[in-house]
């Protein structure tokens, strides 16, 4: 029996629209919640970034578009984008460790939208989500992206887990999959 739950799919397909309309579904028959989102930030049309959005409303950059190409040792980056790994763990990790404190008799979900290869420039990150995935207390709703390139170890990890199911979401079924993935998360929690 599948314990979390993730969707995968190409970037832009509605991956994080889709989890929000789990999460408000969750919410509203008062399911105990929480985690993060990531948006994208755009200024006059164009992409400057990422935002990290928690699930309680707090908002913290992940990355953000460098004007300067030379790319210093010290430096997280994905393509044109350097990654804020500190604002990103000030801003998780308090989220990740409280979903598994407290002591609600229901399993909680922990939404992690999304674990790609931004996120994974933190150690913290990485060993909180296995802590997560392993423990019983906690069913986790994420999202990850499609292999590409080197492959990503925690993403391969998730994908070969026997107790992960996975969805992958596309243009024919993001409008139609919504009830699938509410029922996968509801058995994850019995
Ligand atoms: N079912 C849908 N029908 C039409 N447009 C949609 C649908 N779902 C999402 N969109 C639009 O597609 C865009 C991307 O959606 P979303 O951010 O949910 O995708 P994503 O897969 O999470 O992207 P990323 O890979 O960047 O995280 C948004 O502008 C959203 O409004």
């Amino acid at each position: 029996m599948s314990r979390h739950v993730f969707l995968t799919g190409p970037p832009g397909i509605g991956k994080t629209t889709l989890i929000q309309k789990v999460t408000q579904a969750l919410k509203s028959s008062d399911v105990p919640i929480d985690g993060f989102y990531t948006e994208e930030v755009k200024e006059g049309g164009r992409r400057r970034g990422f935002d990290v959005v928690t699930l309680s409303g707090k908002r913290g950059p992940l990355s953000r578009v460098s004007s300067d190409s030379s790319t210093s040792r010290r430096e997280c980056r994905v393509g044109q984008y350097v990654v804020d790994v500190v604002s990103f763990e000030q801003l998780v990790l308090p989220v990740l460790r409280n979903v598994n404190q407290g002591s609600d008799a229901a399993k909680k979900i922990c939404v992690i939208d999304e674990i790609g290869k931004m996120e994974l420039f933190s150690q913290a990150f990485i060993q909180a989500v296995r802590q997560m995935l392993a423990g019983s207390g906690t069913v986790v709703l994420g999202t990850i992206p499609i292999p590409k390139g080197k492959p990503l170890d925690l993403v391969e990890e998730i994908r070969s887990r026997k107790d992960v199911e996975v969805f992958t979401v596309s243009k024919e079924n993001r409008n139609n999959i919504l009830q699938d993935i509410l029922a996968a998360v509801e058995s994850c929690r019995q």
